[in-house]
Formats: C-alpha cells, sequence, structure tokens
C-alpha cells in the first residue's frame, strides 16, 4: 500500500469527525453563523501565511530543483489564489484583519512551522499533507449536499475545484515519492505528524465554530 493510502486510512475516523462537525455542515447548509464564518476567514488569513512559511522551509530542504520548484509553487498558490477567495468575504462580511492568532490557529501553524524546521524534509512533507488533502475532500463533499443560493458557495466552489485537485494530486504523488524508500521508523514518523495535522484541521473547525479565543470566558461550551 502506497503511504499515503495508508496515511489516509488512519484518519478515518477523525475526517468523518471534521464531516460532521457543525461548523461544517452548517456551512453546507448555509445556515452557518456569520460572526462564526468571520472569525474562521481571519485566523485563515493568519494560518495561509504561516502555511506559505511552512512550504518555503520544506522547499529550502528539498532535494530536487523540480521539488523545489514545486513546494514553492504550492506557497505561492496559498498566498495569492486563497488571498483572492479571503477579500471576497472580507468586502462581503466587512470583516477586519484585526485578530492574532487565537488557539486553534496558533496550535496548528506553530506545529507545521516546527515539523518543517526542526524535523526531517520526510516528516516535514507529510505534517503538510492534510492542509490540502482534507479540505479537497471536504469541499468535494459539501459541494455534493450545498443548498442551492449558499452564501458560503464562492469557498465550496475553491475548494471542490478542479483547479484544487490538481494541486492536491501533485501533493499526494510528491509525498509518495518522499516516503519511497524511507526507514520503517521515518514511515511511522511521517504518519504520526500526518494524523496530528488531521487532528488540528478537525480543531481549526472547532475552534472558529465556538469561538475560542485565549480569553478565560473561552471556549464557549456548546
Ligand atoms: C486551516 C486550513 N487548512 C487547510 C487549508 C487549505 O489550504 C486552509 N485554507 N485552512
Amino acid at each position: 500500500m502506497s503511504f499515503t493510502q495508508d496515511a489516509w486510512s488512519s484518519i478515518t475516523g477523525i475526517y468523518q469527525d471534521i464531516l460532521d462537525h457543525p461548523f461544517n455542515k452548517e456551512l453546507g447548509e448555509g445556515t452557518l453563523a456569520k460572526e462564526r464564518f468571520q472569525f474562521y476567514m481571519k485566523q485563515d488569513s493568519l494560518y495561509l501565511e504561516d502555511f506559505a512559511r511552512a512550504l518555503a522551509i520544506a522547499a529550502s530542504k528539498a532535494p530536487t530543483p523540480d521539488d523545489i520548484v514545486l513546494l514553492l509553487d504550492f506557497a505561492k498558490g496559498a498566498i495569492v489564489a486563497e488571498r483572492s477567495l479571503h477579500q471576497f468575504y472580507f468586502d462581503f462580511f466587512e470583516i477586519q484583519l484585526d485578530a492574532e492568532r487565537e488557539p486553534g490557529c496558533f496550535t496548528y501553524t506553530k506545529f507545521l512551522l516546527s515539523t518543517a524546521s526542526h524535523d526531517s524534509y520526510e516528516v516535514g512533507i507529510a505534517a503538510l499533507l492534510p492542509c490540502f488533502w482534507i479540505y479537497r475532500e471536504v469541499g468535494l463533499h459539501i459541494h455534493k449536499h450545498a443548498k442551492p443560493g449558499n452564501t458560503y458557495q464562492k469557498w465550496i466552489d475553491m475548494y471542490s475545484s478542479p483547479e484544487f485537485s490538481a494541486v492536491v494530486d501533485q501533493a499526494i504523488d510528491l509525498t509518495d515519492r518522499v516516503a519511497d524508500g524511507v526507514s520503517a521508523a521515518t514511515r511511522l514518523e511521517m504518519q504520526e505528524a500526518f494524523i496530528k495535522s488531521t487532528q488540528l484541521e478537525w480543531m481549526f473547525w472547532d475552534s472558529a465554530y465556538r469561538l475560542r479565543t485565549w480569553s478565560p470566558e473561552s471556549p464557549q461550551s456548546s
């Protein structure tokens, strides 16, 4: 079994929890409260900056020029393509980027930056893969069930698009090439990093739904 098939089969439970999360259910139905989406969008902008940084760190460790370029293209894509989506919702919902990284975003971005910096190239790549792959699967799932006239249609269209899917295929292919021939110990470390990022994806949505901040009154219990 390829590394990525194996890795995906180890996260099916968390993936189901992500699909079932009220944030994603309500986003698909178009009923998600505006303040939850606003919170998510602000945190996601901060996330994407660090995601691009982590990709650039991984790029600096890539053993071939082709993979340096691939990872830098991913980094650029994270900033350029997703900024346009974010700008749309920032205008639409009159969102100001006045936030700091709250716990869900902080934990995930620090994990990605630290893994890309201090762990091996292979483990860094495995940590970065769920950021692509989970979003495509969630995007496609929501797209299939989304209510017409949904306020969040632009977000749904972006992550279920063939263009995004092509990028995700490249990230999966890169990860399998990287995993090819690594020791059993490294493969295990890669799998653990893949699982951790998937859990942090869940936590990112959960934190947005609960509007969870550093303030002691947070998180909200419902
Ligand atoms: C938290 C998070 N993970 C992944 C993506 C997709 O790149 C995103 N926009 N935000």
